[in-house]
C-alpha cells in the first residue's frame, strides 16, 4: 500500500497506530525502497516505510532523463547548503538532494557506473569482513537488469554491453540512450588523441579510460528510480505499507540490558503537524536509510552520537558514539565552459529555440526518442599517472607524505595506494549545456566539462545545529582542507583544458575558453580559480561509517549501530571511503547486501 499522508492522514494514523512492525524503514530513497522490496519478500514480516517526500510517478522532472538536474530548488529538493568553506573563499556550496520517494535516485544524473575493484575491497581492508569486491559486485548485479542497445543505435554510436559484466534480472533497468550528442562522441576522439584508452568493459572492476556509460533508464527511455524499479512491483503486498509525506522526527530509544539500547519505534509527523509513534514489535528493527545528511542528524536527535555534541544541545545521551556525523566526505568538482561553433547545438538550444524544443518534446512523447532521452553519456576516468607528468608525480609523492589531521591513517594509506597504483583519481564528464561561468550570451550553445577529484583526503562532519528536525544540520565537507586536495584538483582541472586543444574538439568548439578563460594559466591561477568555484560531486558519504568502533565507526559489519540491539544503517552514509565512481550503484548494492544480512540474522 502506498499511503499519501497529506490526503489520507486519518487512515495513516490508524494504520500506524494499529500495528507493530518487524521493520521500520526511515527514508524511502535509493537504499530504503530496495530494502522495502527485499524485506517484504518474506510474507510473514510486516514492513513500514516512512518517506518525507511525495511520489515521483508521472512527474516529468523525475522521469525525463534530459531534465535530470531541473529538480533543484523545487518541492522535491531538500535545499541543503554547506557551512561556509574556509578553504574555498568562505562560500556555502549547494548540496541539493532528493526529497521524494526514490530519494537521490529520482533526481540524480542517471550515470550508472561501478567502482574500481579495489575500491570495494578497501571497505573490507578498513576492518569490515565481507565488504569486498566479490560480495558487493554480486549485490550490485542483483539490482541491475541491463538492456542491450537496439542494433541501429549500436551501429550509429558504437556502444555495446558485455552481458557477462552485468546483472540480467534485477529491478533497475539500465540502458544506453538512443541519442548521443555529437560533442560526446567527439569527447571520445579527444580522449583517444590524448592517449587515453577506450574501455569496452568498464563494469567488471576496471573502469579506467574513456567509455560509454549506461544510464539508469528503461528500454522506453524513462528514468529508473528505486520507486519505479523496486517499490512499484511490490506495492500490492499486504505486508508492506509505504507512507509518503511522513517525516520522521526522531527514534524512540530505551535502555536495555548490558548498556545496549533498543529502539521501540520512531516518531512520525504528518503534514498537518500531528504526530504518531510507529512501533517496532518484539524483535523488530529500525533501519535508517535517510541518506548521509539526515541519518546522522536523526541518530543525534535520538541520543546516539558524540556525547559532547549531544550534551551541548541537551539531548539525553543514549549511546556515546563519536563517529556519528564524522568522516564525512564528498568528491570535489570544477567546471570548464566552452562555446560551440555556429551550426552545432547543445541542450541550451532547447531554451532559446522554441521550435526545436517542441519538436524534441513531441519526439519524446510519441516515440521516446531524441534529445530528451539523454542525461549523461561518455565518462572518462583517469588515474593520477594520466593527469600528472613525471615532475608532478614527484610532487605528488611529497604532498602525500603529509596526512591531514581530519583523515584516519588507514583511509589515508588506502588513498595513497589508490593514487600510486593507477586507480582513477580524476573523472571528466561533459555536461551538454552551460553549467558554469558568470554569464551566457543569448542564442548560443555551450558545453561544460566537469572535472571531479574522486578521492579527496579532507574529511568533514554533519552534526545537529538545533534539536529540531526542521533545521538542517551543519554540513561541513571541509573542502580543500588538504594541500593535496587543492593541488590535485587544480592540476586535474588544468588538464581538462587539454581536451579542448585536440583536433577533435577544435572542429566544434570556439577557441576562446568561456570559463575560466585563457588568462588562467599558472598553477597559482588554477588554485585561485578552484577556491572560488569548487562544487561538490553530490556523492556525500561516510557519516555513519562502516568501521570498527575503536576506529570511529558507527555500524559494524552487519550494519548494526554500535551500542544498539535493533538499529541499523543501510544507506550511502555507511560507505567508509569514496569509490572511483558515482555512488548510486554502491548505494543499491549496500541495500541489497543489507537485506541479506538482516534476513540471515533473523
Ligand atoms: C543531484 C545529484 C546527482 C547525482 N548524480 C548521480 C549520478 O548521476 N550517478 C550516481 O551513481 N549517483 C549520483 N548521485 C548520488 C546517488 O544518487 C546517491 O549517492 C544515492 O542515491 C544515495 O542513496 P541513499 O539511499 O543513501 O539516500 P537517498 O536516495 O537520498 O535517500 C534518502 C531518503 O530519505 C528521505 N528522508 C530524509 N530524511 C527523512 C526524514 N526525517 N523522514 C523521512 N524521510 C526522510 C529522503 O527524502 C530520501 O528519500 C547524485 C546525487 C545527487 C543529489
Amino acid at each position: 500500500t502506498l499511503l499519501n499522508l497529506q490526503t489520507s492522514a486519518d487512515i495513516g494514523k490508524k494504520l500506524i497506530n494499529g500495528n507493530q512492525f518487524d521493520y521500520i524503514i526511515v527514508g524511502g530513497g535509493t537504499a530504503g525502497l530496495t530494502l522495502a522490496r527485499r524485506l517484504s519478500e518474506n510474507s510473514r514480516t510486516n514492513v513500514l516505510v516512512l518517506e518525507a517526500g511525495r511520489s515521483g510517478v508521472n512527474d516529468p522532472l523525475v522521469t525525463v532523463p534530459q531534465k535530470s538536474f531541473s529538480f533543484i530548488a523545487t518541492d522535491i529538493d531538500w535545499l541543503y547548503n554547506t557551512a561556509p568553506q574556509v578553504h574555498a573563499n568562505n562560500q556555502g556550496i549547494n548540496l541539493s538532494q532528493g526529497k521524494i520517494l526514490g530519494g537521490d535516485s529520482a533526481v540524480n544524473g542517471l550515470v550508472w557506473c561501478r567502482p574500481y575493484r579495489t575500491d570495494w575491497d578497501d571497505f573490507e581492508k578498513l576492518g569490515n569482513p565481507g565488504w569486498n569486491w566479490k560480495n558487493m559486485y554480486a549485490a550490485a548485479r542483483k539490482s541491475e537488469k541491463v538492456n542491450s542497445p537496439q542494433p541501429q543505435f549500436a551501429r550509429e554510436y558504437g556502444y555495446g554491453v558485455n552481458p557477462a559484466s552485468h546483472g540480467s534480472s534485477g529491478p533497475v533497468e539500465t540502458s544506453f540512450p538512443p541519442f548521443i550528442p555529437l560533442q560526446e562522441l567527439k569527447f571520445i576522439n579527444a580522449s583517444l588523441e590524448l592517449g587515453h584508452d577506450f574501455n569496452k568493459d568498464p563494469y567488471a572492476g576496471d573502469n579506467v579510460g574513456v567509455w560509454f556509460g549506461l544510464s539508469s533508464q528503461t528500454s522506453k527511455n524513462a528514468r529508473e528510480t528505486s520507486e519505479f524499479a523496486y517499490l512499484d512491483p511490490a506495492l500490492h503486498r499486504p505486508n508492506l505499507i509505504v507512507c509518503s509525506y511522513a517525516l520522521v522526527t526522531k527514534l524512540n530509544v530505551s535502555n536495555g540490558p548490558r548498556d545496549i539500547v533498543q529502539s521501540t519505534g520512531v516518531q512520525v509527523r504528518f503534514p498537518d503537524g500531528s504526530t504518531v509513534t510507529a512501533k517496532t514489535n518484539n524483535g523488530g528493527e529500525v533501519v535508517m536509510t535517510a541518506g548521509s545528511v539526515r541519518t546522522p542528524q536523526l541518530l543525534e536527535l535520538s541520543g546516539i552520537g558524540n556525547k559532547d555534541i549531544l550534551q551541548k544541545h541537551n539531548v539525553p545521551v543514549k549511546v556515546d558514539l563519536p563517529g556519528v556525523g564524522e568522516n564525512y566526505e564528498d568528491q570535489t568538482l570544477t567546471i570548464l565552459t566552452y562555446k560551440l561553433k555556429p551550426g552545432f547545438l547543445s541542450f541550451d538550444a532547447l531554451g532559446y529555440n522554441q521550435t526545436l524544443a517542441a519538436e524534441q518534446q513531441l519526439l519524446y512523447d510519441t516515440k521516446r526518442l531524441g534529445w530528451l532521452t539523454f542525461a549523461q553519456g561518455v565518462l572518462n576516468f583517469a588515474p593520477a599517472q594520466t593527469v600528472l607528468n613525471k615532475a608532478d608525480l614527484q610532487t605528488a609523492q611529497q604532498l602525500l607524505k603529509r596526512k591531514p589531521a581530519s583523515i584516519s591513517q588507514d583511509a589515508f594509506d588506502a588513498i595513497k595506494d589508490k593514487v600510486f597504483s593507477g586507480v582513477p583519481q580524476a573523472e571528466y564528464i561533459l555536461f551538454n549545456s552551460f553549467s558554469g561561468g558568470p554569464s551566457k550570451e543569448p542564442n548560443t550553445s555551450y558545453v561544460s566539462l566537469a572535472v571531479t577529484h574522486l578521492h579527496p583526503l579532507a574529511r568533514g562532519s554533519i552534526h545537529i545545529n538545533t534539536t529540531s528536525i526542521d533545521d538542517h544540520p551543519i554540513i561541513n565537507p571541509n573542502v580543500l582542507d588538504s594541500d593535496w586536495d587543492t593541488w590535485f584538483l587544480a592540476k586535474a582541472t588544468a588538464y581538462g583544458r587539454k581536451f579542448f586543444e585536440t583536433s577533435a574538439f577544435k572542429e566544434i568548439f570556439e577557441p576562446a575558453e568561456v570559463f575560466p578563460g585563457l588568462q588562467t594559466q599558472t598553477q597559482a591561477d588554477w588554485v585561485d580559480f578552484i577556491k572560488k568555484n569548487v562544487n561538490l560531486g553530490y556523492h556525500s558519504v561516510g557519516t555513519a561509517s562502516l568501521l570498527p568502533r575503536n576506529k570511529n565507526g558507527v555500524v559494524d559489519a552487519n550494519l548494526k549501530v554500535y551500542g544498539t540491539s535493533n538499529i541499523r544503517v543501510a544507506d550511502a552514509s555507511v560507505m567508509p571511503l569514496l569509490v572511483s565512481a558515482h555512488t548510486q550503484t554502491t548505494a543499491y548494492a549496500i541495500a541489497e547486501r543489507a537485506a541479506q544480512l538482516i534476513q540471515s540474522s533473523h
